[in-house]
């Protein structure tokens, strides 16, 4: 026992030994190689096939700058043995250029096109550094990863677990909102390496006891560009402000960021600009072929639904502007059922939903709706055939991002932009940008058209009614909050007829244009519907985590803890932020000096939500079900007996129907009007009438309490005048006698009161 016992114990001092040297002669090579600050190693020849590599003779080494392959690289064998177990072994344009430099501990400014490996390019510099900085558990936190989403960082964690499984640190996916924190906070301080989002990050420096990264080594931000903007703006200074000055930081993106004001917030120490593809011809992969076409708003999902069924074998990602249009979108196609399996993510899902969505689309061939929140960085496993923008993208670099999630490394892909006609100015911008795009003409003849059957989807499922009023108001939202103006005009849509095409009977009013618009006839004669929506897309449920935690060993990955709850809603707090500033700069929000406030930061801010019922049109009446829930127009006609689904089938019986409904509605908001109305006129009579009851010095009830205590105010004539009521009789005591509290009241009958009231009437009326 005391034998095995000491034979390990020599066993693990050898190991430490060989470690210890392996790192020494990693430090040498290093240095002796190190390549000159500002160089490219792109631009250096290829070492010689057959070239030794690392230590030559007389302590020299080998080249490393214009390396092509990993293992010419001084990377520890830990390091090279996890590329090659996941079958990593030639470097691409982006690792070859960065990784000499930041493997030498210099600051990185990486830009590369989308799919050309980036992750790796930071990975391995923060296996190497803590390795050979010999980073134990005790030591804490020796890197962070922050990624914008919660996807990509779940992405990013497993990069790491596999091509660090034999290193010996633990590292933690810290994503998600406050729900069930408290476990997460029991593990962090012992983990090695954080891969998690900026807000769950900065929740545990405020919150997580002892929390200390004051040893940081190696900070990496991934989609920097998109984590130093606006959204993330406040949560970055904050983390920030609690990490060391020196320390090692990687910013990497497809479309970097250039602001000297971004890279001096992170405190850069002359860092390399390594922008591998700046001198290509395009921005995008060569690989991606890219087409764009006009599709007027109405015809957008008789498009996208012909667009799916030709391409019933394919992998589809397709993008929407909001939630509320990828729920509608995805609800409405999957009753249509085109014969593909549909799948929708967006951030007001479950995180579970999420992840579960996420690693579905990666393993399956189907159609992904989705928001933005699958934009960047996403790399699903089975690659996906085409990217259908079937909402223009923000800017052009939200455009790279998107079509960036196929064609990536060697596989090819196709992407698809629907430009409405008053958008082509973006397709005059990504020709700009040197973005490859084909105009197209779309087939208009191949075109099946879904607006019948939405209507019909709708008359039969109630709760689609809701869905689509949503879908409409949130997509006009979202272009009037756009901020390139060139672009994005909502004066310029039709309206009614985008209505039509969800399969809506009515248009809904939307009251941001309608102020918008005041005094100019843009929609038609069309009376909009009081139904702004008031659940903004921000609005998110909180979502639960798992908490997912590694700790390397050698040969094995031990989980320490999986399946935890936890939850965020991070990611609606960033797109909160981004609403507001845009609504500040097109000066219907916030003014400018009010920006800061609205960043997303340290807190989640709780978004008010409005209380605007809209189910109901106005002039409607408004019908209750029997649990006390308003029930929508359609929905009641729905809940009719004599209604017969099938009859509504038909393009002709519906249309009639619709009108109808229409007139039916009309003839409720007539009578609405009518009674409405005369309450007015009751109600002026009845003040005309107090007023002069005041005036002959007569109050009444209720009003100027403290009269009753003598505080007479000056030159009133009259005392306040109080009718008392006997409880059994309900007779009021008028006779101006003492009462049994010993009051003395001055008061009038209510007989006197009537003659007055009808006199003054009758006065009012001649
Ligand atoms: N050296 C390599 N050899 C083979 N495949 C690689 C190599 N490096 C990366 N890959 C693969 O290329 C794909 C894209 O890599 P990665 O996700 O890192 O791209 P990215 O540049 O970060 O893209 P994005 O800009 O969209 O975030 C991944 O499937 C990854 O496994």
């Amino acid at each position: 026992m005391r034998k095995s016992k000491s034979k390990s114990k020599q066993m693990r001092k050898g190991r430490h030994e060989e470690e210890q040297e392996e790192i020494s002669k990693l430090n040498r090579w290093i240095d002796s190689q190190k390549p000159d600050s500002g160089t490219n190693p792109l631009s250096l020849p290829p070492l010689p096939k057959d070239a030794p590599i690392g230590i030559l003779h007389d302590d020299k080494f080998s080249r490393y700058s214009g390396a092509t392959m990993f293992k010419e690289l001084p990377l520890s064998k830990r390091t090279l043995d996890g590329l090659k177990r996941a079958n990593f072994s030639k470097m691409t344009d982006i690792q070859m250029a960065s990784l000499p430099h930041s493997l030498c501990g210099r600051d990185i400014l990486g830009a590369a096109k989308t799919g050309s490996g980036k992750t790796l390019a930071f990975i391995i510099p923060i296996l190497e550094k803590l390795y050979k900085e010999r980073w134990g558990p005790e030591d804490g936190v020796g890197s962070i990863i922050i990624s914008p989403t919660r996807e990509l960082a779940g992405q990013l964690f497993d990069v790491l677990k596999t091509v660090g499984k034999l290193h010996n640190f633990s590292a933690g996916l810290l994503i998600g909102g406050r729900k069930e924190v408290e476990m997460e906070k029991e593990h962090v301080n012992a983990l090695n390496i954080l891969v998690c989002t900026p807000g769950r990050l900065l929740q545990h420096m405020d919150e997580t006891p002892n929390f200390d990264c004051s040893q940081l080594q190696v900070l990496v931000l991934d989609e920097a560009d998109r984590i130093l903007d606006v959204g993330f703006k406040k949560t970055l200074n904050a983390i920030v402000a609690q990490l060391p000055k020196r320390r090692q930081t990687l910013l990497f993106s497809a479309t970097q960021t250039k602001s000297i004001q971004d890279l001096a917030r992170l405190s850069l120490k002359d860092p390399e600009y390594i922008s591998v593809h700046e001198d290509a011809e395009t921005a995008t992969p060569n690989r991606l072929q890219q087409t764009a076409m006009i599709v007027p708003l109405e015809q957008k999902l008789d498009m996208l639904w012909s667009f799916v069924k030709a391409h019933l074998n394919s992998k589809i990602l397709v993008f929407l502007s909001s939630c509320k249009q990828v729920k509608f979108v995805f609800e409405a196609f999957k009753k249509l059922r085109p014969g593909v399996p549909l799948k929708c993510l967006h951030g007001r899902m479950k995180q579970e939903k999420r992840m579960g969505i996420y690693s579905q689309f990666c393993e399956s061939h189907s159609v992904l709706f989705s928001t933005d929140v699958a934009s960047r960085g996403l790399d699903f496993n089975k690659a996906v055939d085409w990217v259908v923008q079937v909402d223009c993208p923000d800017d052009v670099a939200s455009y790279i991002h998107r079509v960036g999630r196929t064609a990536r490394y060697l596989a090819g892909g196709r992407s698809v932009l629907f430009l409405m006609p008053s958008e082509m100015k973006m397709l005059e911008k990504l020709q700009t940008a040197k973005i490859p795009v084909q105009f197209i003409k779309a087939n208009t003849k191949r075109l099946q058209p879904v607006s019948g059957l939405l209507s019909a989807l709708l008359v039969k499922y109630p709760d689609m009614q809701q869905l689509a009023q949503r879908a409409f108001i949130t997509y006009l939202r979202s272009i009037h909050i756009q901020k390139d103006k060139e672009v994005f005009d909502v004066l310029k849509l039709s309206i009614e007829d985008f209505s039509a095409s969800l399969g809506l009977p009515m248009t809904p009013k939307v009251r941001f244009l309608n102020q918008k618009i005041k005094g100019k006839k843009v929609f038609g004669k069309s009376a909009l519907l009081e139904s702004e929506d008031s659940e903004k897309e921000n609005d998110a449920e909180i979502p639960s985590e798992k908490l997912d935690i590694v700790t390397f060993k050698e040969g094995s990955v031990d989980r320490l803890k999986e399946n935890l709850e936890i939850g965020d809603s991070e990611e609606e707090n960033v797109e909160k932020g981004f609403l507001q500033m845009k609504d500040a700069l097109n000066g219907s929000g916030p003014k400018t000096g009010e920006i800061e406030d609205l960043v997303p930061a340290t807190r989640v801010l709780k978004k008010k939500k409005l209380k605007i019922n809209i189910h109901r049109p106005v002039g409607s009446r408004v019908v209750f079900d029997e649990e006390g829930n308003t029930l929508p127009p359609l929905a009641r006609v729905a809940d009719r007996k004599n209604v017969d689904d099938s009859s509504l089938l038909d393009q002709d019986k519906r249309e009639e129907y619709y009108k109808k409904m229409r007139e039916q509605m009309k003839h409720v908001d007539k009578e609405d009007k009518v009674l409405d109305r005369q309450r007015r006129r009751e109600k002026r009579i009845k003040e005309k009438m107090k007023r002069k009851i005041g005036s002959m010095g007569l109050e009444e009830d209720g009003e100027g309490e403290d009269d009753l205590s003598g505080s007479e105010g000056e030159g009133r004539k009259y005392k306040r005048s109080k009718i008392y009521f006997d409880s059994d009789s309900d007779n009021a005591d008028t006779t101006g006698s003492k009462d049994t509290a010993g009051i003395i009241t001055d008061s009038i009958s209510l007989a006197e009161q009537e003659a007055l009231a009808l006199k003054l009437l009758g006065s009012m009326h001649s």
